[in-house]
């Protein structure tokens, strides 16, 4: 009703011409307030059709009123006009120039799988079929700069030169953290940290004392598999990809911060449920429209208990970092040496909390897909299994470890874990960055050559779609287990190249450059020492007809399938 007399005043104000006294007569149940609200709300919109016509525009104002009527003024004014305008013209510009800088240009005469139109259906077509769209656009691009359509927009897929170029590029003007920011909402979800303290003690640190760390993780392996693996005395069915999670979470959670943390089964939990939740969570949300996000995750069920992961994360390492702060205790763990390294801010043990958190996300579901996808490989492969046994019992010492150099010195173990990630990496692009070179004010970055890539674009290499070339790798569809093993002894030159853990162009599973992952050593060697765990333990097979489950494809992620089943027996 109020609504409708408001309008009905705009109607009486427009023909007002000149200073005018205006009467409205009220019934019982009209608001004072409400209907100058209106009748105001009416004359700006006024002043907004009015514009460039008048100088001086009409104003309303509120004089007084009594139980039967409401006495209003309709009078010309300069002032309001102007301050009208810039109400409205500031706000307007501001969204157009913030929509306008964040929005994606595309750079002119570069392939679009799929053709521009189908752009919007292939979007979609990306999130389950990605494989097969940056297969084909490096088919068709012959290895050079494509865009594969996503949700996310058209993501730039550039030739492994262009990394050359931008590998030690500053983060504002590739940004590392962008893309993993928007992929996991992370201003929701709090996935993805700008943080340097862990990647910078990760490459440091833990690198450097892996060889006293590693002992503690073979022990943890024998608990974590006593705990949570079954007992498999016949033949079980084991669901890999979840216990495989669990033991790698735990396993993780010994190099984190010792045994405090590994056998705290609260952290151990929401170091999983951290990574889960917040994909999960990111997805739900990004199927709402952008302006609803910030209330509609106040209600996603996964991004409201992200708060409790950071709540068990405090729980666990507090204590243990004020107690080591007190003591002196030192320790080979990550906690210890991040707060050790930790400057300024990054003291506050809340916050070592939180980024202890934040490693385990980089840390457990990768290496927990890994050993996973091996074993699917094993159960296709049986004749794989033997040759691995022999080898890996020349460098187990007398308690049953893997030795210092032992590590080194299974190359056939390492050739068959990187072939698995040539068939099944968890990433399918890697290198992704979001280009935010801000010197001009066109935006753009230019390359050596003169190419531009224009600010905004999200760049990425198709690191699956390489190792699948057969002018890289001969017979590329051929699962090969100890062909990395075979290069490395036939030709020296290949013995980095040929590695596990080696960022080079035709192996970038790890990434490359600047931000390649610096958790890859640690990774390497926890992931051998439990396949050698589960080697020497277990015998293991798909039923009766069963085949290597076919990975999990959301948009640049290949999972594991993790309703997969395989049959365990302990030996
Ligand atoms: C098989 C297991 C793993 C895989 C496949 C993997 C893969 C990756 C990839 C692709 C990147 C991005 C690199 C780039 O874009 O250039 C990355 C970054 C990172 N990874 Fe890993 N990762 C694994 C295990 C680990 C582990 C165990 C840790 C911790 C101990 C870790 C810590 C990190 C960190 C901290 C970064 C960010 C680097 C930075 O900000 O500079 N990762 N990882």
């Amino acid at each position: 009703m109020a609504l409708q007399r408001g309008f009905g005043a705009l109607g009486i104000s427009m023909i007002v011409a000149g200073d005018m006294i205006y009467k409205i007569n009220l019934k019982d149940d009209d608001s004072i307030l409400e209907l100058v609200f209106w009748s105001r709300l009416s004359l700006f919109v006024a002043f907004c059709l009015e514009l460039g016509s008048r100088e001086r525009v009409n104003v309303l104002e509120y004089l007084s009123s009594n139980k039967t009527s409401l006495i209003l003024s309709v009078h010309e004014s300069a002032r309001e006009f102007t301050f009208g305008i810039a109400a409205i013209l500031i706000p307007l510009l501001w969204t157009l120039w913030v929509k306008w800088s964040k929005s994606q240009r595309l750079a002119p005469g570069i392939l679009i799988v799929g053709g521009k139109s189908q752009r919007i259906k292939n979007r979609k077509a990306f999130i389950h079929g990605s494989r097969d769209i940056l297969m084909e656009g490096y088919g068709q691009s012959g290895g050079d700069f494509y865009y594969v359509p996503s949700t996310l927009g058209e993501r730039l897929m550039v030739p492994f030169w262009v990394l050359d170029e931008l590998k030690t590029s500053p983060v504002d003007k590739v940004d590392f953290v962008g893309t993993f920011i928007e992929m996991f909402e992370g201003k929701y979800t709090t996935m993805g940290s700008r943080s340097t303290l862990h990647p910078r003690v990760v490459k440091a640190q833990l690198n450097q004392h892996l060889p006293e760390v590693m002992p503690g993780v073979q022990d943890e392996i024998r608990n974590a598999f006593q705990d949570s693996f079954p007992k498999c005395n016949d033949w079980t069915e084991v669901p890999v990809v979840d216990r495989i999670t669990q033991i790698v979470a735990r396993v993780s959670s010994r190099m984190f911060g010792g045994t405090t943390l590994s056998e705290n089964a609260e952290w151990v939990q929401a170091s999983i449920d951290f990574a889960l939740d917040g994909f999960v969570g990111a997805q739900k949300l990004k199927k709402i429209p952008k302006i609803f996000r910030p209330v509609a995750s106040r209600f996603i069920p996964e991004i409201t208990k992200i708060a409790g992961h950071y709540r068990a994360a405090e729980k666990a390492s507090m204590d243990m970092i004020e107690q080591r702060r007190r003591t002196g205790e030192r320790a080979s763990d990550l906690l210890f040496w991040m707060d050790q390294q930790a400057v300024g801010p990054e003291k506050d043990p809340k916050f070592l909390a939180s980024i202890l958190l934040k490693v385990s996300f980089a840390a457990i579901h990768t290496s927990a897909a890994a050993p996973s996808q091996l074993i699917f490989d094993l159960c296709q492969y049986p004749e794989y299994v033997e040759p691995l046994r022999q080898e890996y019992r020349n460098v187990l010492d007398r308690e049953g470890r893997i030795s210092k150099q032992g590590y080194l010195r299974m190359p056939k173990l390492d050739s068959i874990m990187k072939e698995s990630q040539r068939f099944n990496p968890l990433l399918l692009v890697t290198f992704e960055r979001i280009i935010t070179e801000k010197l001009t004010l066109l935006k753009k970055l230019t390359l050596s050559n003169g190419f531009v890539i224009p600010a905004n674009t999200m760049i990425g290499i198709p690191t699956h779609a390489i190792t699948m070339d057969p002018g890289l790798y001969p017979k590329p569809e051929k699962f090969d287990g100890f062909c990395f093993a075979k290069l490395r002894q036939e030709d020296p030159s290949m013995e980095g190249k040929g590695q596990y853990v080696a960022s080079n162009p035709n192996s970038m599973a790890f990434g490359f450059g600047r931000y390649a992952c610096p958790g890859c050593f640690f990774a390497a060697q926890e992931i051998k020492a439990i396949m050698v765990f589960l080697l020497e333990n277990y015998d293991m097979k798909f039923k009766e007809g069963q085949t290597r489950p076919l990975s999990l494809v959301f948009e640049t992620q290949y999972l594991p399938d993790h309703s997969t089943l395989v049959l365990f027996k302990r030996r």
